[in-house]
């Protein structure tokens, strides 16, 4: 590009601030040293990495974020957590209580690489944005709090990278701290992850000593000086014989395990070693250790680690080098939906953000051609052609306008109304459909039945339900359409918020994944959309299961205007194994010939609105199989009607069988000091809690078991009373499990106000 066309084009770019962060320039983006404006928008694919960094809550993600952000210019100050003053955790909440919930993508440079990092939340409420994030990622760094190992959160989200086989590396934080381990850490990442480790760096100092780490791949020490206060000043220095003998033994020594593990790992970099090299290791160039890990690394037969402390300034250069080195580039990733589409535009919208100003922000990943703005966009999971308006290049609160983004890139767009987390977004209607007939001829034989637009959509991410619920209601009954707006916006940003109407009552009901999501998102109508609601008492989310066969039979005779609506049905409804919501429809041999389609639709309709509502408490039914017996319908009788007279048949059914209520459990890791774990234990027994295991992690005990949902809420306030503040705890769903008589017919009892 002509150097004319370069600065007409940058004069294009505009800063834009959009939620009140001011930064006076982007260095590297708009400085000097510029080279080819595509380069900074569009950079070559090979220099792009999309980062995660995911981890335990509290391990260090913001601030080692943040530090990121800092040394590769991108930021002039540190942005500290415990000050709330960081550029990713924007949103107000984050500030005040220093915790991540929305995920920001921030995008930098680093040594001539791009990269796109996305700073996921460590509370297990905010899983699925976890998730979301993953399913657009290349490659992710699970940051560890040295002293901790692997927590519970950790194994979660590393689970998760696992079912979306991301390649990862491990940063072993606060090797500061009073406790840090580097041995321990690392053991428990080979024990509970199940993982191999490639020690990359051993630490210099431990605790309180701790200065810098060991560069094993190099053999060389890399030191922070003591008095920079922004940790930018550090030395990198060989090991020498003279100088550090024992660091140089053990450095040698952790460089020769590195080789033969990595040899074990990789026959084209065994055959080097053995061949050139079986002599003395010591001849070994770095950089082919460096691509023979970078290989491992993609292949995720192990992960290397590194470690550093982020508040103190120490390893967080090297790690930036090592995202660089060691994760792969968006072309390394094996997509293989991406031959479908031949180079045309395929994208995946994988977070929704409400702007007050230019409304839905809309983030992308673009897999394949590129993304311009002015120019239409085709949905293919809505179904519906929409108009990008403005796009932008994300960097936390604010965004740089741009005139195109190529595959690999992560992208902001303005001006999409419809499109919600999770679609694929493709060029235009006929680009879908020639991908999906070069997908039929390449024999995507499983799918084959499939619809052709499901055949093309990108996995989207599988939505937990929710556990909780509350209700909501408006200041006054003039604002529910306000209201109703704003849970409309919210629930596109975040699936994980489910929204109804009780049937009985008409309030509005909130369903989230746990009290802090339900109470954030209470917070957000306040601040965000200036509404005062008031919500109900938090309820946990129930289940109901049959234990026997029931027929039943009923039949609906209506008249509406001139027209009779006459229905007969005959059901059976029997107890199955599945673990889901999703009722199993079968229809008896007698009656399927027979049936319609619209038929058909209107008897599974009828069963999945029975299904909603179980007899016990209004809670839905799981478990449980549907069989059409007999459904005699009269001419002329409506398909709404059929419906309401299956629902009407098999809540009968529902009601005579014998019922129980399931009740989430949830799994539960307590960390706590020894002295405290008495007082925990006995509190925990209290509580129906179920203790698998007790296990010692440093000084202290981890408690892990099993335990009702119902009885432990508000428990972060009890536990923090019980061991003046120095325990933490995790919770998960592990699932739902029957309720014993006793305790059942007690919530009965409550909930119909006997006692
Ligand atoms: N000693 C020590 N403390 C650290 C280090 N890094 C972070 N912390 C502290 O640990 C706490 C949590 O840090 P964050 O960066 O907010 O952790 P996070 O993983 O982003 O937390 P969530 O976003 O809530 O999941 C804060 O009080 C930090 O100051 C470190 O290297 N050493």
């Amino acid at each position: 590009m002509c150097s004319s066309k370069i600065r007409a084009s940058l004069k294009r770019l505009k800063l834009h601030v959009l939620l009140g962060r001011n930064y006076s320039s982007l260095p590297g983006l708009i400085g000097n040293d510029i080279k080819s404006l595509h380069s900074i928008i569009n950079p070559p694919i090979a220099k792009i990495r999309n980062i995660g960094i995911m981890a335990h809550i509290d391990a260090g993600k913001t601030t080692t974020t943040e530090r990121i952000l800092y040394y590769s210019g991108y930021t002039r100050s540190l942005g500290d957590v415990d000050d709330g003053d960081t550029v990713t955790d924007f949103m107000a909440q984050e500030r005040e209580r220093g915790i991540t919930i929305q995920s920001a993508a921030v995008t930098f440079d680093w040594k001539g690489y791009r990269i796109n990092l996305i700073d996921t939340p460590g509370h297990v409420d905010f899983t699925l944005e976890v998730e979301r994030c993953l399913r657009v990622l290349d490659g992710a760094v699970a940051v560890f709090d040295a002293s901790a190992g692997v927590e519970a959160q950790t194994l979660t989200v590393w689970r998760q990278a696992d079912k979306h086989k991301v390649p990862r590396i491990c940063f072993l934080n606060k090797m500061d701290k009073i406790g840090a381990s580097f041995n321990y850490a690392v053991e428990s990442i080979r024990e509970k992850l199940k993982a191999k480790p490639l020690l990359l760096q051993l630490p210099v100092g431990e605790g309180r000593a701790f200065k810098g780490v060991v560069d094993v791949v190099r053999t060389e020490k890399l030191l922070w000086n003591p008095n920079s206060d922004d940790g930018k000043d550090f030395e990198r220095k060989p090991l020498l014989e003279m100088s550090d003998p024992k660091l140089l033994k053990e450095a040698t020594e952790a460089r020769n395990a590195l080789i033969e593990q990595v040899a074990d790992l990789d026959d084209e970099f065994a055959d080097l070693v053995l061949g050139e090299f079986s002599e003395n290791f010591d001849l070994l160039p770095a950089e082919k250790l460096q691509t023979a890990i970078h290989r491992v690394t993609l292949a995720q037969t192990a992960v290397p680690v590194l470690c550093g402390s982020a508040l103190k300034n120490k390893g967080v250069q090297p790690l930036l080098d090592a995202i660089t080195m060691y994760l792969p580039s968006p072309e390394e990733r094996n997509y293989e939906f991406l031959q479908w589409y031949k180079g045309d535009l395929c994208a995946l919208a994988f977070k929704v953000l409400h702007d007050k100003q230019r409304g839905p922000l809309v983030f992308m990943r673009i897999y394949s051609g590129m993304l311009k703005p002015q120019t239409a966009i085709h949905n293919i999971n809505g179904n519906c052609t929409e108009r990008v308006s403005r796009l932008l290049l994300p960097f936390a609160d604010q965004h740089i306008e741009i005139p195109l983004l190529t595959a690999g890139n992560i992208a902001l767009t303005v001006g999409l109304k419809h499109t919600a987390t999770g679609d694929t977004i493709v060029s235009s209607r006929s680009s879908a459909l020639a991908a999906s007939r070069r997908a039929k001829r390449e024999g995507e034989k499983k799918q084959k039945e499939n619809s052709e637009a499901e055949r093309l959509l990108l996995a989207g991410v599988e939505i937990p339900e929710p556990v909780f619920f509350c209700t909501i209601e408006p200041p006054s009954m003039a604002k529910q359409p306000d209201l109703d707006h704003a849970l409309k916006c919210l629930q596109r940003e975040d699936p994980s918020l489910k929204v109804k109407l009780d049937p009985d009552s008409g309030q509005t009901v909130l369903c989230g994944m746990g009290e802090l999501h339900i109470e954030i998102i209470h917070d957000r109508i306040k601040r965000e959309y200036g509404l005062e609601t008031y919500l109900g008492p938090l309820q946990v989310a129930y289940r109901e299961a049959i234990l026997n066969s029931i027929r039943a039979t009923d039949t609906l005779d209506r008249t509406l205007g001139d027209k009779r609506h006459l229905v007969t049905v005959e059901l059976e409804a029997k107890p199955v194994e599945t673990s889901s919501l999703l009722p199993v429809i079968e229809y008896a041999a007698s009656v399927a010939g027979d049936l319609s389609q619209a038929s058909r639709e209107a008897f599974e309709n009828g069963v999945h609105s029975a299904c909603l509502q179980g007899p016990l408490l209004g809670s839905p039914v799981q478990d449980v199989a549907v069989t059409l017996h007999s459904l005699v319908i009269h001419p002329g009788t409506s398909t709404t009607m059929i419906s309401a007279c299956v629902s009407r048949c098999l809540q009968k059914a529902l009601k005579k069988a014998d019922k129980q209520i399931l009740e989430p459990l949830m799994n539960l890791e307590v960390t706590v000091s020894r002295e405290y774990l008495s007082p925990v234990l006995a509190d925990l027994a209290q509580r129906r809690g179920n203790i698998q295991e007790i296990q010692s992690r440093q000084d202290n005990k981890v408690v892990i078991g099993y335990v009702p949902l119902a009885e432990i809420m508000g428990y972060s306030t009890v536990l923090r009373t019980l061991t003046s503040g120095s325990a933490t705890f995790a919770l998960e769903l592990s699932n739902y499990q029957a309720m014993n008589p006793q305790d059942q017919s007690m919530l009965l009892s409550q909930r119909h106000g006997l006692s």
